[in-house]
């Protein structure tokens, strides 16, 4: 089958007629997310693509194809984006742009699934700019995701037309085992992707560790929990050499972050989440069981905040979209990369990412590390990865 397709390249359309298999055929309205694919494998990765059905009508499309910009509102395939106080928050398009979007829900085609403070939220953030993703966090407590696959998806799917595929990031998972496990059983298809950032367990607790401050002094009746030299644990209390500690939600937080990552023997406290989500060999061990390897992306978190837009070309391959994002769609902001899109205006740096981090003295961390050193190998070999912390 036949199609004609604009092709976007070096900042100008070119028509191209391509030879089509009969599974990429066009939808209705628009081209189909397996057209967009194939186009995409006729063309490498390099390419940005449009592609209509038999007529060229330029000015139905804009640069991507499928965003509006109005003044204080963008509507973005089947959403619309709105700035307000609080940040941006997002809602189903009107009725009309629904209708001509063919907008539908179905399973989410791809998964995030941790782990925490590795970068989960900015990678969700980032790829709902692409062209062919719409992205959905889920940011509660994941206990009511035991949820059949109807009441999921008209529940939490992303809204998504023929040419877009839908991500899901539910955060948490690390330490609910069965509702990862429900996750792969029941809520996705032999074909869903699933998709895991980590970084150096040893900058991920120090970040740990400063959102967990926070949190616990923006949760009010923390004070019943704080005990001046004292370490309260399953609600019992015992004395210790911490000055000050708190159990926060399977956290031992101390004043400092030394004190909070060593035990009493000066040991790395592995029942402390700090360290223990920092055990990432267990975790992807347990993932490997569910999910089979080529189904499963494991991202270099530390190249995601020095280099994202590689990090995002080799995620863009593994989803199956044609290549999109350029350094060109990011400015720096301190150590940090944010995303600076024309077509989006509503994305930008996520607030309280990139937080100040309190100095940890070079021993900490070296001890830190040779902690962290076997588990991390253990994952390398696990997931054939190479990723410099890892060493
Ligand atoms: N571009 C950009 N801007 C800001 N932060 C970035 C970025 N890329 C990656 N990171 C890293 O992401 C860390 C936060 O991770 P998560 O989004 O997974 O956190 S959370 O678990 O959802 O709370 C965040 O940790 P903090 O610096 O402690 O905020 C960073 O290490």
């Amino acid at each position: 089958m036949k199609t004609n397709m604009i092709k976007f390249d070096n900042n100008r359309y070119v028509l191209q007629s391509i030879q089509l298999s009969e599974e990429a055929r066009p939808q209705r309205g628009g081209i189909s997310l397996p057209a967009v694919r194939e186009l995409s494998r006729h063309h490498g990765n390099k390419t940005k693509m449009v592609a209509t059905e038999n007529h060229l009508d330029r000015s139905k499309f804009d640069k991507h194809s499928r965003a509006v910009n109005v003044s204080k509102e963008l509507l973005w395939g089947c959403y619309k984006y709105k700035k307000g106080s609080l940040g941006v928050s997002r809602e189903k398009a009107d009725e009309i742009s629904f209708t001509k979007m063919e907008c539908s829900r179905s399973l989410p085609e791809a998964w995030i699934i941790g782990v925490k403070k590795c970068g989960s939220q900015m990678l969700t953030g980032l790829l709902d700019l692409h062209p062919e993703i719409v992205s959905s966090i889920y940011l509660e407590r994941t206990d009511n995701m035991f949820l059949n696959k109807a009441q999921f998806v008209n529940k939490y799917s992303p809204w998504t037309s023929p040419k877009e595929m839908g991500l899901f990031d539910m955060v948490g998972l690390q330490n609910k085992p069965d509702v990862l496990r429900h996750v792969v059983h029941n809520l996705s298809t032999p074909n869903t992707l699933f998709i895991l950032i980590l970084i150096d367990p040893v900058k991920r607790a120090l970040s740990d560790y400063v959102h967990c401050k926070i949190k616990m002094q923006s949760t009010k009746n923390i004070g019943s929990y704080l005990k001046e030299r004292r370490l309260v644990w399953d609600g019992k209390s015992q004395k210790t050499s911490y000055d000050m500690v708190s159990l926060f939600k399977g956290y031992k937080i101390a004043s400092t972050f030394e004190k909070s990552v060593f035990n009493l023997s000066g040991k790395p406290d592995i029942e402390n989440g700090l360290i223990k989500k920092g055990l990432y060999f267990n975790y992807a061990n347990a993932v490997l069981k569910l999910i089979p390897r080529d189904k499963l992306l494991v991202i270099d978190g530390q190249k995601f905040v020095t280099h994202p837009w590689e990090v995002l070309s080799t995620t863009e391959s593994f989803l199956n979209v044609s290549n999109f994002f350029t350094p060109q769609h990011f400015r720096k902001e301190g150590k940090y990369y944010c995303p600076s899109l024309e077509e989006r205006p509503d994305a930008g740096c996520v607030n309280g990412k990139g937080r100040k981090k309190p100095k940890v003295s070079p021993k900490v961390v070296r001890k830190l590390e040779t902690f962290f050193r076997p588990y991390n190998r253990k994952l390398q070999s696990l997931v054939d990865e190479h990723f410099v912390w890892m060493h």
